[in-house]
Order: C-alpha cells, then structure tokens, then sequence
C-alpha cells in the first residue's frame, strides 16, 4: 500500500456512450433523447475525408441548438497522425458554445500526444476567454497506447475517461480477427477434447483499469461491433464491469439499454452493500474488527467493495 491515497474518478454517470457521426445531424435529436450518460459526436473514423468540414460544421451547429439535457457532450476528433485534428479543435473551439463537456482524443500513443492537445486547447480556451475548461477522454488502441498507459493516464489533469477501442487496437496488434470485441472463435483453450474459450481483451482491460484508477480516471468498454447479438454485448460488458470499468459504447440505440442494464447496480446488489456496510457498523460498535454476513467474513475490505456499489448507486439517484 502506498502513503499516496488512491484519486476517486470523476463523480458522473458513464454507463452508456453513445456514439453518431457527425455527418448524420438527423440523428442527433434522437441521440440526445436517448437513455446514454454520454454523447460522443465523431469527427474520427465514421467520418468520410470529404465530410470533415460539414461535420464539424454540424457538429459545432448542434452543441448550442440542440438540448442535451444532462449528458455529458463529447466530440471525438481525428487523431494526432492526421492533417485533421488541429482544425477539428480549433474550429470547435472557436466557435461552438460552452455545452461542451469533453474532447475525446483517438489512438493515444504517449503523453506526448495528451500535452499537445492540452497546449492547443489552453491557447484558444484563453484567447476566446472561454469559461469552461474542457475536460478530455482518450481512446487506448494501439499497441503504443497500451504499452504507455500508465503515462497515459498521468499526463493532464484534463483527462477523465479512457476506453479500449477494439477494433483499432486488434488492427494495431495484428491480431487476427475483423471482430469488434467479443468472443473470439480461435481464441480458446483445449481440455480432453473440449474448447474453452478466453478472452483476449482481458489484459488490456485490466492494465487500462489499473492505471485509471491509479490516477482517478473512469475506465470505460469501447465498441462491441455485432449490434444484432445482444447476448454477446451482455457477455461483454459484464466481464468490463467485473473488472471494474464503468460502462460501455453503444454504436447503435440499441446497445443503450443494454449497458445501462449491465452497469447499473441491482437492487439486490444495492441492498446486499447496504447490508455488508450495516453489519460493519455494528462490529465496529462492538469494537470488532470482523463479522459474519450471509456465512461469510466481511472486514474493513469488505467495507471499500460495498462503498463502490453504494457510490455508484447514489450517483446515478438509485
Ligand atoms: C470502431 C469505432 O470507432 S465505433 C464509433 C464510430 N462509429 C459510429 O459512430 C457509428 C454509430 N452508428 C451509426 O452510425 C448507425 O447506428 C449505423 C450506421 C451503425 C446503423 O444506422 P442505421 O442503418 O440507420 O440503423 P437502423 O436503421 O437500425 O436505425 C434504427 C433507428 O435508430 C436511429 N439511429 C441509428 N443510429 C443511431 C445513433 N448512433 N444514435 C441515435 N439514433 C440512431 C436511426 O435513425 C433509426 O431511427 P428511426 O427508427 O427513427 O428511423
Ligand atoms: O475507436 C474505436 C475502436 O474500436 O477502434
Ligand atoms: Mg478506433
């Protein structure tokens, strides 16, 4: 245990992002009334080179006219190895208004490329006296960024959000799948003749979860591409949330229901905090250190888990 005390992340809902391009304004009203924690315009991968420019038109257009309600606003920009990404800040930041949460930056390779983008925001945020300050999200999904995402993590006092981007991180590794997360069909074990299959976004989610919470920074799921296998996004986003990440992407509305099912606590999970914490409160008046719950030991550990349910019960109003 270190003397440092461990940064609590962010106090907000992230279950759900959803995400739309920003060459489709049709869909942002919907977006907006839809059930996500948060709103990811894409400026990225879902935009066309020729479209970039009305993107970030519609884009900065929608940030002031549209309602979004208690959202948490993001727009994700093109990334640092694109002739794009200046512009995308700049223009947005220029001219749009202060609805805007969040700029989320893709394929993060080094803290080099979050100081960067921190030095061009800090400018214009002064320059245009904007009141706001502009918080930031990265994508971890290449082998650079997993490889540095621990320096990632500790590089701006912007940074709230990191995801696992699957498919640019499977591209990047050379992993041999067109999969978008998910069970992977070659990735199993063998035992007296039976497959048992693994999952190979394991350890990238738990090295961005370990250093997330090293440095008080929410640990999000990005993309489950196959938006016709509900079974399958549940798979996995609940491996996410065992490990201790705090929502998940939806590329599609109906993915939304789906990890705001997942990453919202249970009443019976709730209640079973509330209970382990109750029992607690009692050994301690009785000066004791330990109890009994349900048959098992629960201690001051026990204490720390249940205190994660109960947060995240409250912050969402359960
Ligand atoms: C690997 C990555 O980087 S992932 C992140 C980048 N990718 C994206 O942003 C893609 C986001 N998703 C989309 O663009 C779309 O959902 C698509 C292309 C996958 C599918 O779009 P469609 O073919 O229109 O889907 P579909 O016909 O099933 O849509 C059903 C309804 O949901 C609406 N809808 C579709 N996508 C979205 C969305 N992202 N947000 C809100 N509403 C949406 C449609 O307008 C339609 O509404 P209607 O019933 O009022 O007509
Ligand atoms: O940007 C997301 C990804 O999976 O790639
Ligand atoms: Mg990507």
């Amino acid at each position: 245990m270190s003397f440092k005390i461990q940064p609590a992340a962010p106090a907000r809902p992230n279950r759900c992002q959803l995400f739309g391009p920003g060459s489709r304004p049709a869909i942002f009203e919907k977006m907006a009334a839809s059930a996500a924690d948060v709103i990811n315009l894409d400026l990225e991968d879902a935009v066309a080179p020729a479209d970039k420019p009305e993107a970030r038109r519609n884009i900065i257009e929608a940030i002031g006219d549209v309602n979004w309600g208690d959202k948490t606003l993001s727009v994700r920009i093109n990334g640092l190895d694109t002739p794009y990404w200046y512009r995308d800040v700049v223009d947005l930041l220029e001219n749009c208004g202060e609805r805007l949460d969040q700029i989320m930056i893709p394929k993060v390779g080094c803290a080099g490329d979050l100081y960067a983008v921190d030095a061009l925001v800090t400018a214009i945020e002064a320059a245009k006296g904007r009141k706001k300050r502009i918080a930031f999200e990265v994508i971890i999904e290449t082998a650079a960024g997993i490889a540095h995402v621990e320096e990632i993590a500790a590089a701006s006092p912007r940074l709230e959000a990191m995801s696992l981007g699957a498919a640019d991180f499977a591209a990047s590794m050379g992993m041999a799948t067109t999969g978008i997360g998910g069970t992977q069909e070659d990735y199993y074990m063998i035992r007296e003749g039976q497959k048992y299959w693994s999952d190979p976004w394991h350890w990238a989610q738990t090295a961005i979860v370990a250093a997330c919470r090293t440095h008080g920074i929410l640990p999000v799921d990005g993309p489950f591409g196959d938006f016709s296998d509900d079974e399958g996004f549940r798979a996995q986003a609940r491996r996410s949330a065992v490990l201790g990440m705090v929502g998940k992407w939806a590329i599609h509305p109906k993915q939304i229901a789906l990890a705001n099912e997942v990453f919202t606590p249970s009443d019976a999970a709730v209640t079973e905090a509330r209970e382990i914490l109750a029992a607690m409160e009692e050994a301690q008046a009785r000066g004791e250190g330990a109890a009994v719950y349900k048959g098992r030991l629960v201690d001051i550990a026990s204490v720390r888990q249940a205190e994660v349910i109960v947060r995240q019960a409250e912050l969402i109003g359960l």
